[in-house]
Formats: C-alpha cells, structure tokens, sequence
C-alpha cells in the first residue's frame, strides 16, 4: 500500500519510519526538503510538493506543526487539494483547533475526498515504539481504511465521531498534561529551596496516587536542566492556547491552565520554545526580585 506523509519533524519522521520498517511504501515530502533523505535511505519515495504527494499515493498522513501550517499545505499552490479527489483520503495527525480541522474536512470533501483528523497522544518515544494513542474523528471509511497504519504507529486508537472531536479530546489532554507540567515545576522548586533533596521527592512521588510516566520520564533530565526537546515547548504553548479558546467558547473557567499558559509564553520569551516543554522548570526557578 502506497501511503504518502506529509511533515518530517521530532515525530512524522518516527511515525513514518515505523510505516516503512512495517511494509508500507511511503512517498515523504517536508518543506524543508533535506530531512527526506533519511526515509529515502530507508526505502522512501520523495514527493516534491505536498500535491505529488497526493496524487501518487491513496490516502496521505499529514504531522505539522500548528494551525497555520496545517492549513498552508492544504489550500496553498502545489497543496493537498490541488490532487485531492474521488475516493483519495487525507488524515490530518497534527495537533490543531476544531475549526482548522472543519476547515480542511470541508475542503476536502467539496472535492469528493475522504477527510479524518487522527492527532495522537504520546511524544518521541512512543513515536520511535509504535506506542502513540490515536485520537480520531471525521470518516469512518476512511478510519477503517487506517487501520493497519494505526496498529504500526499506535498502541490503540479511538474513533470518537465527528471532525472535531479528535480535535477537542488531544487539546483537553494536553491541557492538563501542561498544568500538570507547571505544579511539577513548582514542587520541584519548592522541595529544593526547603532544603529537601529532589530526587528523594521523585521517589515519593512515584510511589503514590499521583505517580505518572510524566513525572518519571522527565524527572530526572529536569534535575540536570537538560531539555533535548521530544514536545517542543513553542507547541505545547500552542496547544493551552487552543484549550484556553476552546474554554472561552464553553465558557469554562480555567485559571490553572491559563496560569500554566503564561509560564509557557514567558519560557517562549526568553527563548525556549525549541526546547522540551519541561524547561518551562527554569522559568518556575526565577526568582522575581522586586525593590
Ligand atoms: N513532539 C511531540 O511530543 C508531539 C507533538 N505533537 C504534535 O504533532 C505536531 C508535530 O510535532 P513535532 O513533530 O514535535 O514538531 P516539529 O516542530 O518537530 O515538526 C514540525 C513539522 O511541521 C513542518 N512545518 C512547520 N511549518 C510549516 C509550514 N508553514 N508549511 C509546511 N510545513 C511546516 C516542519 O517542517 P520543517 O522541517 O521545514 O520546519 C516539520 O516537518 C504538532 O502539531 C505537535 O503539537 C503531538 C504529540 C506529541
Ligand atoms: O502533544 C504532545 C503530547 C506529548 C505526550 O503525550 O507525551
């Protein structure tokens, strides 16, 4: 089956290598060109635009970064939808709003193609494993057509309904896991300006009702200030930006997460947005000194 994929950054490289070391041929194209030559080693097609790509290829993966990339591959010259046609899917695994993906879903079905949106829990590593969680929504058909690529690159998928609701469900989660990302932080801060030993509080940690894999992984790494980045911290800033939308629209309070998204913007401010979302934990460390 001859699959195309659309973005190669931290994870569309792992998720379609994963395809390709499973017996799927992939046709690959990133807008930066060069990072398709390591799929190509692999025994990947390149596409030269994200239209070659669709033209070529049954139904194609999208991974890209945010909102507005997302909708630039779609509708720009040489996009997905200048080759989008009759019975062609196109699945849209970035994280991004409801209403960018109803935008793409509609696009693409005016020109009788199938649209799903799959955005997946999970980071590098789950990527790297074949361990993501998919979360998708939009056409059964189409979702039911994915299986096999989804069995490569997750660990279980859901079908949650309509466009959207994939959408909405990966912005809930990320939500809190960016909340939660904060209140570590500051346990971390807290149990090393009290004079206890952090490590000693990730043991505790682990060991009881809040122990997580979050925790666990990064942990440690936050405790030598090393953030080589699996979820760049500029999308998980994204991503409380769309949930704080998504609560303005529901009308649901969300101080914690609003809270959480100004640490984000702050660490984005001085300049970490490319590192892992954890070194939101030098920002929490800063002192503010006031006169
Ligand atoms: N990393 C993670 O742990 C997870 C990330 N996600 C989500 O998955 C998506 C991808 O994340 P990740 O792989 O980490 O991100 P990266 O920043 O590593 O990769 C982003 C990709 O988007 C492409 N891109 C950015 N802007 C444009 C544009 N205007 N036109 C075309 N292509 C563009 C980049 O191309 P180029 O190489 O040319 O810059 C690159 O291929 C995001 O939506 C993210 O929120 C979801 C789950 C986990
Ligand atoms: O969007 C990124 C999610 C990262 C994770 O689930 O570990």
């Amino acid at each position: 089956m001859e699959v195309g994929f659309l973005g190669l950054g931290i994870m569309g490289k792992a998720m379609s290598m994963n395809l390709l070391r499973n017996g799927f041929k992939v046709t690959v194209w990133n807008r930066t060109l060069s990072k398709c030559d390591e799929l190509v080693e692999h025994g990947a097609s390149i596409g030269e635009t994200p239209a070659a790509v669709v033209k070529k290829c049954k139904y194609t993966i999208a991974m890209l970064s945010d909102p507005s990339a997302a909708l630039s591959v779609v509708f720009d010259q040489d996009g997905v939808l200048e080759q989008i046609s009759d019975g062609k899917g196109y699945i849209d695994m970035s994280t991004v709003d409801a209403d960018t993906s109803s935008k793409i879903s509609e696009a693409i079905t005016s020109k009788n193609g199938y649209f799903l949106e799959a955005p997946v829990s999970g980071s590098k590593k789950p990527a790297e494993d074949g361990q993501l969680v998919i979360l998708a929504a939009g056409e059964k058909a189409l979702y039911d057509e994915a299986i096999p690529a989804f069995n490569i690159m997750g660990k279980k998928s859901f079908f949650l309904g309509q466009v959207g609701n994939g959408a909405k469900m990966k912005l809930v989660v990320n939500m809190i896991m960016g909340s939660m990302m904060n209140a570590f932080s500051e346990g971390l801060v807290l149990a090393d300006r009290s004079g206890l030993n952090p490590h000693a509080l990730l043991d505790v940690l682990d060991l009881g009702a809040i122990a997580n894999p979050m925790f666990r992984m990064k942990g440690p790494t936050m405790i030598q200030n090393s953030y080589s980045p699996a979820f760049p911290l500029k999308h998980q800033q994204k991503d409380m930006r769309l949930a704080l939308a998504l609560g303005d629209e529901n009308a649901v309070s969300m101080p914690v997460a609003a809270a959480a998204n100004e640490a984000f913007k702050k660490a984005r401010s001085v300049g970490l947005g490319d590192l892992d979302f954890s070194a939101v934990y030098e920002t929490v460390k800063v002192v503010e000194h006031s006169s």
